[in-house]
């Protein structure tokens, strides 16, 4: 049986248009949906393992990437939005009723991807926002209740659909985090 790693992947990859200009993220509520506004397309999307990025039921990971803070614009039902957990660096303003994630803040000037937020772009009513590029916090997996025994299949799946899979971030983003540390530390 193939590894179901989450809907919007698991029959492959649908590439992006490249021309994608935003749209709306809504919620799963069939009443009074969150909706939320985005400019533009998103950047670094990504298949997150970890436990604290939302995941569609079933889904093992989480289909997430990135915009810039002042693209995002809560349109609808706004006071259904709550945060998860305040104490998280990433501030997951999250459907009360449904659950759904609908945008994550990183509200600390400092961190090294502060003014992004990050968004998960299968709650586009509209197609086409860039494909994902890579799989992050793939052996995080494991904190949700997969077994180490799956972990090849996960990962050879992973690779098969063109997502090489890191156990933190890619290399690039890592890379961009310890230039914005490197550079702190001189300043
Ligand atoms: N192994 C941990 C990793 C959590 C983690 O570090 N997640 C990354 C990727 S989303 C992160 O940047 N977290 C910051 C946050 O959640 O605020 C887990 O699965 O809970
Ligand atoms: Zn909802
Ligand atoms: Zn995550």
């Amino acid at each position: 049986m193939t590894v179901a790693l989450h809907p919007s992947i698991d029959n492959g990859i649908k590439q992006g248009s490249g021309s994608f200009a935003g749209g709306t993220l809504v919620c799963k509520c069939s009443d009074h949906p969150v909706k939320v506004g985005i400019k533009g397309d998103v950047a670094h999307n990504h298949a997150c393992g970890c436990t604290k990025c939302w995941k569609p039921q079933g889904a093992i990971f989480s289909v997430v990437a990135v915009v810039p803070r002042q693209n995002v614009t809560v349109l609808e039902n706004g006071d259904k939005l709550e945060i998860v957990d305040p104490s998280a660096v990433i501030q997951r303003h999250a459907c009360k009723a449904c659950g759904t994630h609908m945008y994550g803040r990183i509200e600390n000037k400092n961190h090294p991807f502060y003014g992004l937020d990050f968004i998960h772009p299968e709650l586009f009513q509209e197609q086409g926002w860039q494909a994902p590029q890579f799989a992050a916090f793939v052996s995080s997996v494991i904190e949700s209740g997969v077994k180490p025994e799956q972990m090849a299949g996960i990962r050879s799946r992973l690779k098969e659909i063109g997502l090489e899979p890191y156990d933190c971030l890619s290399p690039a983003l890592m890379d961009a985090i310890a230039t914005h540390v490197a550079k702190a530390k001189a300043a």
